[in-house]
């Protein structure tokens, strides 16, 4: 656990933890030091030794000043060696998400990280000062004393000695117990909080689709999981805590029988029972107190776990030098990919070439996003390569991909921030007036004169105060910002009301000479007009490909779907004869 805690301490933390611990180490020591003197001090006074009794009292005294002071800096040491410690873990965990795939983030994890960020490493943090310190002190402080006994009596030392192996078997066992438990208690915690968020998230879904049952259910299921859980948790962790102080009164308990049998005998005289006694209590105190406290380690070393797992989930492979690529075509060459077991793109290949439109068509679900998030590198394939300027991905590494790749996704997150500062961050360097001109050309403009505010009106959560067109022109203009070479856009597929699908045209005009631009089409518009369709056949494959005339004069199933598409575009409806 200590190890665990130095792996994530930043090298001033560990420094302050490695204090804290020798401090306690020291108060222990100090403690079980003055609880031996007792022994002697309680001896004198019982026989009437008054002169002893005083030199063992000042003994007595100067220790527990030391034990004083050793406290005193113990714990103001612990209470920065804490703080440092939350610092890191946050830092770890920051540094690690931006690191993780993102495909990690495609099944919900808000559950496990708002866990992870909050309570869990909040506990994990006092961990030291709150919890280890007693443990620590409930065993070295008996330790001391143990080792002391061995000086006044060996026969009595030898009963308390024979169940230490005991104590620790048992208090492996709590451990042990509470450990499992705390585990399915946490899974169960970060599902139900999931599974709240989640709720709350799809209220305006649910309520339009009048009826909530299914969500319901799963957050019913969830709770009355975690309910069951913490049940557990509570009867495993209640019966190792009573298990383990039974034998710490069973270890008392010997070393009275031992003790009488020894006094009863004569080879021990009484005075010396009485203050071994009261040792033996004073002994087993700091034990049964490490024995209460036993569960919050083994929650903190569950919470320890998922920051390991965190740390353990692969990032996708880093070249070491990272090759330039030869411009900025993009290329599939015999690329197989799938989320589970069956592909989702078989032996796929094509070149989207740049200064040109590329517009991906096909039916649903026959993996035309897919192909953008393996340029975007989400995943890597399975098999074969997706190559930017001739170079696999691989081989250029995540930053540079990401530094030439401008995705403008379906589902466009906006920050709560103002209209402005959410096309900035595609490029922060740039000056308010280049912000400004990009967003233009996107005709973000439009969208800016409408809301009271300007460029600087809030766009609520999540972009709540624009409407799905609107926000993907913001995400447009970020992308035209960003300048990188190749642009990624997934057309919405929701009605765009008109001026809406005339800014996001007159956008994609603007880049497409001078990018790489990789469309999922589904305007006709923006299909009629690409300089190369890439039609997917719903098995992984390409059916059909080249420019719309090309396409049509094949006559092939290019241009029957494009017969369809424009007969469902031109449905009227007619007044009744
Ligand atoms: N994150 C994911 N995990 C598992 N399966 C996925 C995931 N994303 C997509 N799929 C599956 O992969 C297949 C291809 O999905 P993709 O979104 O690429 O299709 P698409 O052609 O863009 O579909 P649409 O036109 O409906 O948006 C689908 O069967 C989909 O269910």
């Amino acid at each position: 656990m200590i190890r665990q805690l130095l792996r994530y301490s930043s090298p001033t933390a560990q420094r302050l933890l490695r204090a804290e611990l020798m401090f306690i180490v020291a108060t222990a020591v100090l403690q079980g030091i003055a609880f031996l003197l007792l022994v002697p001090l309680l001896r004198a006074l019982l026989v009437g030794d008054m002169e002893a009794s005083a030199r063992w009292l000042i003994a007595v005294v100067g220790v527990c000043i030391g034990y004083v002071i050793t406290t005193w800096f113990s714990s103001q040491i612990g209470m920065k060696a804490s703080t440092e410690l939350l610092d890191s873990l946050l830092t770890r965990l920051g540094d690690r998400l931006v690191e993780l795939p993102v495909a990690w983030f495609s099944t919900d994890r808000s559950g496990l990280l708002a866990g992870l960020a909050t309570q869990g490493a909040m506990f994990v943090s006092n961990t030291p000062y709150a919890i280890l310190r007693q443990i620590l002190t409930g065993f070295i402080t008996p330790g001391t004393v143990l080792i002391g006994m061995y000086f006044f009596d060996w026969r009595l030392a030898l009963a308390m000695t024979v169940m230490v192996p005991v104590l620790i078997f048992g208090y492996r066992r709590l451990q042990t117990a509470i450990g499992r438990s705390d585990a399915i208690h946490s899974d169960a915690v970060d599902d139900a909080s999931g599974r709240v968020i989640e709720f709350a998230r799809a209220q305006p879904a649910l309520r339009s689709a009048g009826d909530a049952t299914i969500a319901d259910r799963l957050v019913d299921e969830a709770l009355q999981n975690q309910h069951r859980a913490y049940r557990g948790l509570l009867i495993s962790g209640g019966a190792g805590m009573a298990t383990f102080a039974g034998l710490v009164q069973l270890s008392l308990t010997l070393l009275l029988v031992v003790g009488a049998y020894l006094a009863v005998g004569g080879s021990v005289d009484v005075p010396t029972l009485i203050a071994v006694l009261v040792l033996g209590v004073r002994f087993n105190e700091p034990i049964v107190s490490a024995g209460d406290l036993g569960g919050g380690v083994a929650v903190a070393r569950t919470t320890l776990d998922q920051f390991d797992r965190l740390a353990a989930v692969s990032a996708l492979s880093e070249p070491e030098s990272p090759r330039v690529p030869d411009g900025w075509d993009v290329a599939f060459d015999g690329v197989t990919f799938g989320y589970g077991d069956v592909p989702v793109l078989r032996n796929l290949s094509f070149t989207a070439p740049s200064g040109g439109m590329t517009a991906i068509v096909g039916p649903s679900g026959s993996g035309k996003t897919t192909i953008t998030r393996l340029i975007a590198r989400f995943y890597d394939p399975v098999h074969g390569a997706v190559s930017i300027g001739g170079v696999p991905i691989p081989e250029l590494g995540t930053a540079i991909v990401e530094a030439a790749v401008a995705p403008v996704f379906q589902d466009v997150y906006l920050f709560d921030d103002t209209i402005l500062n959410n096309i900035w961050i595609g490029n922060p360097d740039l000056a308010r007036e280049d912000v400004i001109a990009a967003a233009t050309r996107a005709r973000v403009d439009e969208i800016a004169a409408r809301l009271p505010g300007g460029w600087d009106a809030p766009v609520g959560e999540g972009g709540s105060n624009l409407s799905g067109g609107e926000r993907q022109r913001v995400s447009i203009a970020r992308a035209l910002l960003k300048d990188a070479p190749i642009v990624l856009l997934d057309e919405a597929t929701a009605a765009l009301d008109i001026g809406n699908e005339i800014a996001i045209g007159a956008a994609i005009d603007a880049i497409r000479s001078e990018r790489t631009l990789i469309i999922v089409a589904h305007r006709l518009q923006t299909i009629m007009t690409a300089d190369q369709i890439i039609m997917l056949d719903g098995e992984g494959g390409i059916r059909e490909s080249g420019t719309h005339e090309q396409l049509l004069a094949a006559d092939g199933p290019y241009a029957r779907y494009w017969k369809e598409r424009v007969e469902a575009a031109s449905w009227q409806l007619a007044p009744p004869r």
